[in-house]
């Protein structure tokens, strides 16, 4: 069992080195799948646990990799895959298992899925994704445990998703990469990452336009080739550093970090009195003034990212007055309220909407981390919470942060990661 524990008071002041985006290097590894020659390098890779999960079953499908910690590089050889079924006790514990079923169809003609798994949020279909490789050719047989999509070769099509999913524009992006003919994907995801596999997808051979604007075009090519390609910054690590400067009243320098990328993030993190300036590649970011209340309303890109929520309703607690959150991309997001109620805050849940009700000063307390956004939230609370905060569990939290620890303890703060009780192990 692994737990964060956390005492509050210092400001943090210093210097973070953003990770590279889990959203970006799952999809990627999945990409990577796609070639069935040669070897893909993946540079600035994020040593976190969803990561070493997609090692994992990599593996189990044939392909060879090497996460080489320290350099943060991934490389990877698929040009054997040897099995389409993506096993049930790896697949259910990230989100990004789904990324590798294009690549099972195109290069085994079948994918058995025994389940995705990913931060429990409410309701997170994938209707989008089969309905769409069906779109394209391929069967897709259901039953309560397992999805086999079968395949003999695919063929470019319309398709139309009802809502931007970030990781269904991915899979049906890479689907098409190699079906005949040409596919158009209306309404699709516009997120930095998306646009971030789509360039490396290009580099492999893939022909792809319209990356950004929300009709993506896919002209199918006969084979894709491995590439090195350099993951882009995390804009959730970055939002999440940035929040704890200003909770804490800190300054910190987020080298890495896209200021860009951040969107309204930034814009409402300036509304509460907090202050960016970008020196080069270099983002500075401290707090102003004291904590002003703010409103936000989660939505696709270029929309308030929903997984800077979490954490912006903790910066919220802080905040002098009255604030506003309405969560629109999932239905079961807001476990964080009771937690940090349980820290004296003031968060009162109605439906899809909260209201944060501050300044209350937050005492330390043992909180559950019930996802991976709200694992990081409670970190924050923590870290402008009187007395010491435990967390866990911080596996949800690793899912997503590398060596969160070390840096935040960089920038002073009072924080240790531990695994108990069977090994004692203090990190
Ligand atoms: C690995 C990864 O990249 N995860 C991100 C990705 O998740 P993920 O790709 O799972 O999120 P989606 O964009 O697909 O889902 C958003 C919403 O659309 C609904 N939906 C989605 C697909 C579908 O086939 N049918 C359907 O109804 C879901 O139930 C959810 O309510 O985007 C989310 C929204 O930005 C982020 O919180 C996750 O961090
Ligand atoms: C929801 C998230 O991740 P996943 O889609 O991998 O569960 C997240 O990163 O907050």
């Amino acid at each position: 069992m692994v737990s964060y524990r956390v005492r509050g008071g210092n400001a943090l002041r210093g210097t973070a080195f953003i990770q590279g985006a889990k959203n970006a290097v799952l999809p990627m590894i999945g990409a990577a799948l796609l070639a069935a020659k040669g070897r893909t390098v993946l540079r600035n890779v994020p040593i976190i646990e969803d990561v070493r999960r997609a090692v994992e079953l990599a593996h189990t499908i044939g392909a060879k990799c090497e996460l080489h910690e320290a350099e943060r590089t991934l490389v990877i050889d698929a040009s054997e895959l040897t099995s389409a079924k993506l096993p049930a006790d790896i697949a259910r514990r990230f989100r990004g298992s789904v990324l590798f079923t294009p690549a099972l169809l195109h290069r085994l003609g079948e994918a058995v899925v025994e389940g995705v798994g990913g931060c429990n949020l409410g309701s997170r279909n994938l209707d989008f994704h089969y309905l769409g490789y069906k779109r394209l050719g391929a069967a897709v047989e259901e039953n309560e445990t397992v999805i086999h999509v079968k395949a003999a070769g695919l063929t470019g099509a319309k398709l139309y998703l009802d809502t931007p999913s970030h990781t269904g524009t991915e899979n049906l992006i890479m689907a098409a990469a190699l079906a005949k003919g040409t596919t158009v994907i209306e309404n699709a995801a516009l997120e930095p990452e998306v646009l971030d596999v789509i360039e490396m997808l290009t580099r492999m051979g893939a022909r792809i336009s319209g990356g950004g604007t929300g009709f993506i075009t896919v002209e199918g090519v006969d084979e894709l080739r491995a590439v090195e390609h350099t993951v882009m910054p995390d804009r959730l690590d970055a939002g999440v550093f940035a929040m704890a400067a200003a909770i804490t009243g800190g300054e910190v320098n987020l080298v890495g970090a896209s200021l860009e990328h951040l969107g309204v993030v930034r814009w409402k993190l300036e509304q509460m009195g907090v202050e960016f300036a970008t020196h080069g590649a270099v983002l500075h970011v401290r707090r102003e003034r004291p904590l002003r209340p703010i409103n936000i309303i989660t939505d696709t890109y270029p929309g308030f990212a929903t997984d800077l929520q979490s954490p912006m309703m903790t910066v919220a607690c802080l905040a002098d007055g009255m604030s506003y959150i309405h969560e629109r991309i999932f239905d079961g997001r807001f476990a964080l309220a009771g937690e940090l109620n349980k820290m004296g805050a003031d968060v009162e849940v109605d439906g899809s909407r909260a209201i944060v009700k501050g300044a209350t000063p937050l005492q330390g307390a043992d909180v559950t981390a019930h996802d991976l956004r709200s694992g990081i939230a409670l970190v924050l609370a923590g870290l402008a919470a009187e007395g010491e905060t435990r967390i866990a569990s911080g596996y949800l939290i690793d899912r997503g942060h590398s060596y969160l620890a070390e840096r935040m303890r960089a920038l002073g703060a009072d924080i240790t990661r531990e695994i108990l009780p069977s090994t004692g192990t203090v990190s």
